[in-house]
């Protein structure tokens, strides 16, 4: 009789979950059934562990505006290219969302500080300024920019020589870029350039990867449910390295600031980014309405430290994996480079017009690396329409790039790797296809050091091919094309017979 009852009360309730959900997602975009608590957590984890593939699969049957919950989460998921340019567009779209996830909002010290994260007035004033700055210091100016990357080139590829004498060629592609890429950026951020074996800084940038590593939506139960990482702080999501992670990179921050703070000559005369913003700090002192302070300061040197390395060094890694395993895509930019650039002679970027397959080898590696498959989690700033969907206040907005890269009627055989693509019968770049290809995100939020990014991938790529011969070692299997999961994708190590040409 109790069993019979439980049974009732359960289906009950079961029937009143669903006709509450229903009403109360009337208006919604379509989406999978949820189940109560869990919502479409499962649909989730059991697809694919790779949440970009398993969200393109969740959505399919259901269209390109999609709902899904997540336990805590509830959101809307984009996946084509046209309904991600134009949510990354929408004025109601262009808000950060720290809070949602947890990991996160412990980074930003639940405060609305830096370029990544913040929000509204604070995060606008600081873009602007940092935009501004870093240009004055020759950011995004090709003169300025030729000599800055050249120079970390020499570094570079001298350093890759003498590892290629030590290890008889064979190296290990893993953080390979890391260090060079944010010295690039560093020299305009604080004037300072690191020794490309300096124990410090490749501990920070290994600490950056291991952050992002362990943040995704299948493995950070966090997101789904916040209660779990304070409940089982040791043993789950990696909350305590996570922590640790951040007060390393605050240190770092700190210590920044106080060396440049400490000299002085940002009064008298400022060398870089850190010394513009501390001389606006003391300008700012007694307005209590600034958004100049240490705070910001040292939130906007860590968000430039983890957004400008990983990427860039990611998607170069990927360049590589791919050049190794697609030997004859190889050789033709090699034969393309020597054509256009002799030997002895120096490079420079304004010779990417002249490259036309070098710089489809380049686009096809940011569609199919696609190293943000999700950009930085963006919220509904208030209630809206999509499409005619309703969408409320404070629902998580998550453009599938991943989708939109891998999309079918665009690309006709996507998962191939295949630069010609982006040819014309020319041979020239077909711009109307390259536009598809959006791996800096869009409108208000777009990435800040797109053309810092597209600048370090064109040197880089040519200098390393121009160099080197990348083959595979004899006798070892071949490497995966499987990423390494986490908020940036990246390849897995891999080792390459590297000669030099
Ligand atoms: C291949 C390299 C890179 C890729 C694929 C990439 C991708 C992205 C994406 C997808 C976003 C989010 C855009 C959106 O929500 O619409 C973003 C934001 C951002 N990126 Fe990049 N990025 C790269 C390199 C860089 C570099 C070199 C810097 C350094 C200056 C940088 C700094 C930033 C910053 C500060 C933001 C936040 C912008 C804001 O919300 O105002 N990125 N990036």
């Amino acid at each position: 009789m109790v069993l019979v009852e439980t049974l009732i009360f359960i289906v009950v309730l079961v029937i009143w979950w669903k006709l509450d959900d229903r009403k109360r997602h009337k208006g919604y975009p379509p989406g999978p059934a949820r189940l109560p608590f869990v919502g479409n957590f499962l649909n989730l984890t059991t697809k694919s562990p790779n949440p970009a593939i398993a969200l393109k699969q969740v959505a399919e049957p259901y269209g390109d505006i999609v709902f899904f919950n997540l336990g805590k989460l509830d959101a809307v998921l984009f996946t084509s290219h046209e309904t991600i340019v134009e949510i990354f567009n929408h004025e109601k779209a262009s808000a950060k969302a720290p809070e949602l996830i947890p990991a996160i909002y412990h980074r930003v010290q639940r405060k609305n500080i830096g370029l990544i994260w913040g929000n509204g007035e604070p995060w606008q004033v600081v873009r602007r300024f940092t935009i501004r700055t870093l240009r004055d210091f020759g950011f995004g100016k090709t003169a300025s920019m030729d000599g800055v990357v050249n120079e970390e080139l020499d570094k570079f590829t001298d350093h890759v020589n003498k590892l290629i004498d030590k290890k008889d060629g064979i190296l290990e592609v893993e953080s390979f870029f890391d260090l060079t890429v944010i010295n690039v950026l560093w020299r305009l951020v604080t004037g300072v350039n690191y020794e490309l074996e300096d124990a410090r800084m490749l501990k920070l940038l290994k600490m950056s990867n291991d952050m992002t590593e362990s943040s995704n939506f299948s493995f950070d139960l966090s997101i789904s449910f916040p209660f779990l990482r304070e409940w089982f702080p040791e043993l789950l999501f990696g909350k305590k390295i996570q922590d640790q992670i951040v007060e390393d990179f605050y240190q770092f921050g700190e210590e920044t600031i106080k060396e440049h703070r400490d000299s002085g000559t940002y009064k008298t005369s400022p060398q870089s980014f850190v010394d513009v913003f501390l001389e606006k700090i003391d300008k700012h002192s007694i307005d209590p309405a600034t958004h100049f302070n240490d705070d910001q300061l040292r939130m906007t040197l860590i968000d430039l430290f983890q957004a400008g390395a990983e990427t860039t060094s990611k998607t170069l890694s990927f360049g590589l994996l791919y050049m190794l395993l697609h030997q004859e895509v190889q050789e033709k930019v090699q034969k393309e480079i020597d054509s256009v650039i002799p030997k002895g002679s120096p490079l420079f970027i304004a010779m990417k017009t002249e490259l036309p397959y070098t710089n489809a080898a380049i686009l096809e590696t940011l569609r199919y690396s696609t190293v943000v498959p999700f950009p930085p989690m963006r919220k509904a700033a208030e209630d809206f329409y999509f499409r005619g969907y309703f969408i409320k206040k404070n629902t998580a907005l998550l453009p599938n790039v991943y989708a939109a890269h891998f999309c079918e009627s665009i690309w006709g055989d996507p998962h191939r790797f295949r630069p010609e693509r982006f040819l014309t019968l020319n041979g020239e770049i077909d711009q109307k296809l390259a536009d598809f290809v959006i791996p800096f995100g869009g409108g208000k939020r777009a990435c800040l050091g797109q053309s810092l990014a597209e600048t370090t991938l064109f040197m880089y790529f040519v200098t390393v091919l121009r160099f080197y011969k990348i083959s595979m070692i004899p006798g070892k299997p071949k490497p995966t094309i499987e990423p390494k999961l986490g908020m940036t994708y990246g390849p897995q190590p891999f080792t390459a017979w590297f000669e030099r040409r």
